[in-house]
């Protein structure tokens, strides 16, 4: 605790002075330093939170009167040359004094050391986006002033505090007076960056930068506050008089983007349901160093003014697109429970959805023909096709994931997802979808066949193609997570069944006769591997591997019995069947040990190993695994 001198009559005269987190002083480090020749973009920063926070307060206040925004809140900034100052200052929500300490100063986002390794590696034109990116927004004041001050008031409460810093290992907070809710940003602007004192400079800032922020934004100049952005709300304009340059600001506005957006999608809906929207796919998947939120961010609008990113308007599995959707067909003060309830949203929601999908299934069948033939891009909403970024592939390698959630938890939608779907195969190269494998089948082919496990190079390798091989069948390779269980609910595509190549052996005519000579290994197999095992049974189709495992026809298969596991479920599903092959000479030589009647159990757990290992698990009993091994191979140097 040091006394401060400057704190305001009336007000407790203390101050605390506390440490930035270790991680907040990188960060300040790191954008002071690495982002120099962008300084502009502070601006955008700052007016970008002071408008989030009007946005924030309007919502609550539709709730809770006290919050109530006042009728001409907004965003006034104003320059000061003979002190040096810019303030930024905002009616919105504020903050409480452990919301200045936790904001500002202790809260390090977790992207901070990726975005230090970013900045570096990054070219200089792709920095500025970078601090959008990785949040953090309000330490780029400190790359044009010395010192910043923030005083904040929080709505519905009647104290103001200060926070001071000059970006250096420490911030200051006192008590501060503050007439109305708000916050105001001090920035001590440095002395090599006398340019932004410039209202002209502010002003081509905004311009560029803020345009389409629908909270008013004014600009004191010679002691007159002007309106300094135009709030069009660029997805109000007829989409021909949108250049492609405004829709990526704006794509990037929207979030922590740094990409171009893949595919943009700008329409209007007149007639029963009255709505603009303007929705982007993003190129690549965010920054996300933690498994983020599932809920779709689509900002909801009701006639221009932003009510929520929470309404949830297309389901989770589409939470990869971004945008805005703004109506006339809902009150400006509509509840968190109305959003929920309103048939007008139940409406909305599935417009925008069907929308979306149309565009994807567009776009994968522009993939699918361009194949065969070169061909113009057929998307009207795309400003010029660019084969890099439009291929339907780039979309699928970067969200096909996070569309299959579909398959799984939405039952009306899988009818249009299947079309979208790609996979790595037995037979291809790169990716295909259902219906070119379907085209592929052979005439005796009954069912799409699958097999699901940890790395396509695995399941290449996987024993169980053995069989598919020897027929011409194609296997679909897949190794999201989410595989294991899709398919299941899926059931089928164009009639066609797809079945588990694990569990859809017997498909193959493949169950094989017990020859005689093999009945003693198999009795003394199936008494020793009892608590392991189901069954063991020749196979007719194994031409390498003298084991494997194979799953019971029901229930989850091995790999989906491995994910359950991980994921602390129980793993239902019954005990696999182990497939011996009679032709392999290991498998001879046991075979006429069991028919004299010596005992087999340590090769019969010796190969239940191997088949495990095969499958990528691990051996029952590792330890006894070992010894197995070293004792076949020492025993293998003298009878081989
Ligand atoms: N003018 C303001 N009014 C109220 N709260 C603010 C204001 N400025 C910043 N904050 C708070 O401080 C937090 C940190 O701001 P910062 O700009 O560093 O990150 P962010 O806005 O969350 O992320 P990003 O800028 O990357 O979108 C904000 O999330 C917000 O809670």
């Amino acid at each position: 605790m040091e006394q401060d001198q400057t704190a305001p009559t009336g007000a407790p005269a203390t101050t605390e002075t506390k440490e930035f987190s270790a991680e907040v002083g990188r960060l300040l480090d790191l954008v002071v330093n690495a982002l120099y020749s962008e300084r502009e973009i502070f601006l955008r920063e700052l007016v970008a939170n002071a408008a989030d926070a009007v946005d924030r307060r309007r919502f609550l206040g539709l709730t809770d009167p006290a919050l109530a925004l006042p009728a001409d809140a907004g965003v006034i900034i104003t320059p000061d040359k003979n002190a040096r100052q810019i303030t930024i200052s905002d009616d919105g929500l504020g903050m409480t004094r452990d919301e200045l300490v936790a904001n500002l100063g202790t809260i390090a986002r977790s992207g901070t050391r990726a975005f230090g390794e970013t900045v570096q590696d990054a070219k200089p034109e792709e920095r500025p986006s970078l601090i959008g990116q990785f949040g953090v927004g309000f330490y780029s004041a400190f790359m044009v002033s010395e010192r910043v001050e923030v005083i904040s008031r929080r709505a519905g409460s009647d104290e103001a505090w200060s926070w001071r810093s000059a970006g250096r290992g420490s911030f200051d907070v006192s008590p501060a007076e503050r007439a109305t809710p708000g916050t105001d940003i001090i920035l001590h602007i440095k002395a090599d960056a006398d340019e932004f004192l410039e209202p002209m400079r502010l002003q081509t800032i905004i311009r560029k930068w803020a345009d389409h922020i629908s909270v008013p934004i004014k600009l004191v100049r010679d002691g007159k506050a002007e309106a300094a952005n135009e709030g069009t709300a660029l997805w109000r304009k007829p989409k021909a008089e949108v250049t492609p340059a405004e829709y990526e600001d704006f794509y990037r506005h929207l979030g922590h983007f740094f990409d171009k957006p893949w595919a943009t999608l700008h329409w209007r809906a007149e007639g029963a349901l009255e709505y603009s929207a303007l929705l982007f796919v993003p190129e690549q998947p965010p920054f996300d160093p933690v498994e983020g939120e599932r809920t779709s961010k689509v900002r909801l609008h009701v006639r221009r003014m932003f009510i929520t990113d929470e309404a949830e308007l297309l389901p989770p599995w589409l939470r990869f697109v971004q945008g805005v959707v703004d109506t006339e067909d809902l009150p400006l003060n509509v509840s968190r429970e109305m959003l929920q309830t309103t048939p007008v949203m139940a409406r909305i929601r599935k417009a925008v959805q069907n929308r979306v999908l149309t565009e994807l299934k567009s776009k994968a069948k522009a993939e699918a023909k361009a194949e065969t033939a070169p061909i113009a891009a057929e998307d009207e909403d795309a400003p010029a096709a660019d084969p890099v970024t439009d291929g339907y592939i780039r979309f699928w390698e970067s969200f096909g994931t996070i569309l299959k959630e579909g398959l799984w938890e939405d039952a009306g939608a899988r009818a249009d997802i299947a079309p979208l779907l790609r996979f790595h195969s037995s037979t291809e190269d790169g990716w295909t979808s259902l219906a070119d494998y379907v085209a592929r089948m052979k005439p005796d082919q009954t069912a799409i066949y699958f097999l699901a496990g940890e790395t396509i190079e695995q399941l290449r390798h996987a024993p169980v193609l053995e069989g598919y091989r020897a027929r011409g069948f194609e296997v679909l390779l897949m190794t999201d997570s989410i595989d294991a269980f899709w398919p299941e609910r899926m059931g089928s595509f164009e009639d066609k069944p797809l079945r588990n190549a694990r569990q859809a052996l017997a498909d193959l005519g493949d169950a094989a006769e017990v020859p005689e000579a093999l009945k003693p290994l198999i009795d003394a197999m199936t008494a020793a591997l009892a608590d392991e095992i189901a069954e063991v049974q020749p196979a007719a189709h194994l031409s390498e591997s003298p084991v494997m495992l194979v799953s019971g026809t029901e229930g989850a298969d091995l790999h989906m019995q491995k994910l359950l596991r991980r994921a602390g479920r129980p793993a239902w599903g019954g005990k696999p069947h182990l497939t011996i092959n009679p032709r392999h000479p290991w498998i001879e030589a046991l075979a006429a040990l069991a028919a004299k009647g010596e005992p087999v159990e340590d090769e019969a757990r010796l190969l239940l190993d191997l088949a495990r290992v095969q499958e990528g698990e691990g051996p029952v009993d590792p330890s006894a695994f070992i010894r197995r091994v070293v004792g076949a191979i020492t025993a293998g140097r003298t009878t081989r």
